[in-house]
């Protein structure tokens, strides 16, 4: 199984890494007004589910499109890049190799289309 997720480490390497990057992003003060009314438990398993799946894992996102989730939002690059740099932090706090994050990045990337709306 060469899959990216199990190259990032499975599920419990996900769950460390949403943790890392909610904690962050939530008191990041480039982008921590957006999460002030969001359920973080519900965004946390969100951010897993999707994360496993786009990743090859054994799991199922049946949430929002990512359209739809931020269209309210009225998110710039600068909040999108805030939020990645926030990522790769969580990522090299779990030990993620610089090459596995690269893949992971490359896959999550192209989604600034969706999200970012002005
Ligand atoms: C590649 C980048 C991103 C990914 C993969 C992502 C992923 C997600 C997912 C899976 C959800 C849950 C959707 C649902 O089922 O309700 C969500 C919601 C949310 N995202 Fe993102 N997101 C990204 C970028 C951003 C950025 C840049 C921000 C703000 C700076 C942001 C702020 C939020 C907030 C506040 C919610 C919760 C909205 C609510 O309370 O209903 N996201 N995101």
């Amino acid at each position: 199984d060469d899959s990216l997720y199990t190259q990032l480490g499975g599920k419990p390497a996900l769950e460390a890494v949403v943790d890392g990057l909610l904690q962050r992003a939530t008191q990041d003060a480039r982008i921590k007004d957006f999460f002030k009314e969001t359920n973080l438990k519900f965004l946390r398993t969100q951010l897993v589910d999707q994360l496993c799946a786009v990743t090859g894992g054994p799991c199922r996102y049946e949430g929002e499109t990512m359209k739809n989730a931020h269209a309210a939002m009225g998110l710039n690059l600068a909040h999108f890049n805030a939020l990645v740099e926030d990522l790769q932090d969580a990522l090299d706090a779990a030990g993620v190799p610089f090459a596995t994050q690269g893949r992971l990045l490359a896959l999550l990337a192209p989604m600034h289309r969706d999200i970012v709306t002005r």
